[in-house]
């Protein structure tokens, strides 16, 4: 029987992901093309840029499942606030703010704010007052993933952006700020869209793509004998 040329990995990927809605759209756009299971875990997320999060949360990831995985962080940025991820304007006025707390009261604050963070805390209406005092809603989406074949093994990053901008929410409210983010070229959010419409143009598809291509490319054989 033919061989295929790539590396033999002892099993099946894991995509560890805690977000139920993420897991179901990466299952609609990967279909059979990359042999996964999903485990829910909620990884610690550190700060910084998506790919360093997103490269952090795999080597966690595979030292926890001690096999090949692939995680995803997502981030909604606004380009008004200099495109900056939501999170890192929060951690600026949070830090701009601790400062002047701890001058006063020697007080000390931390936290893991992010888009999800925000998203609890201010609902779309929220993101939306963000904007108020800009002309400029626009803003992106911003999709990575990474992949470690295990632990001790360098992750490989694959980033997906659709621009768009913030608009007051329409459509259900079952994820996220998909409500609230209405892509370039379209009259309807995400969250109207029908799902086979955003699963072509996401974020996470674009992203995905790039993973499926280097799925192919690599030729990976997985090993779907647990038993030796
Ligand atoms: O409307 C949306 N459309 C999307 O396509 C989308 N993708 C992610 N999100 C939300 O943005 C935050 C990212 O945080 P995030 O990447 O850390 O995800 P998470 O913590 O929920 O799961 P995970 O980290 O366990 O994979 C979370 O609030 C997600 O619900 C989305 N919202
Ligand atoms: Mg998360």
């Amino acid at each position: 029987m033919a061989m295929a040329g790539g590396l033999l990995v002892s099993r099946p990927v894991t995509f560890v992901t805690g977000n139920a809605k993420k897991l179901e759209e990466v299952r609609a756009i990967l279909g059979i093309s990359i042999p996964f299971q999903p485990l829910k875990l909620d990884l610690p997320e550190l700060q910084g840029e998506p790919e360093d999060i997103s490269k952090e949360k795999a080597r966690l990831a595979a030292t926890q499942v001690n096999g090949p995985v692939l995680v995803e962080d997502t981030c909604l940025c606004f380009n008004a606030l200099k495109g900056l991820p939501v999170v890192d304007i929060f951690n600026l006025l949070l830090k701009q703010f601790t400062a002047a707390l701890d001058c006063i009261f020697h007080f000390e604050f931390s936290s893991t704010a992010t888009i999800k963070w925000f998203l609890q805390k201010i609902g779309h209406e929220g993101l939306n007052n963000l904007l108020m005092a800009y002309e400029d809603k626009s803003a992106y989406a911003l999709c990575a993933f990474s992949f470690a074949l295990g632990p001790n093994t360098e992750p490989i990053t694959f980033m997906g952006k659709t621009s768009g901008k913030i608009v007051p929410p329409r459509g259900p409210n079952d994820f996220g700020w998909d409500p609230i983010f209405q892509p370039d070229g379209y009259e309807q959010t995400y969250a109207e869209m029908p799902k086979e419409e955003k699963n072509k143009i996401s974020h996470r598809s674009r992203a995905l793509a790039l993973v499926k291509s280097h799925f192919a490319a690599a030729e990976y054989t997985f090993q779907t004998d647990t038993s030796t």
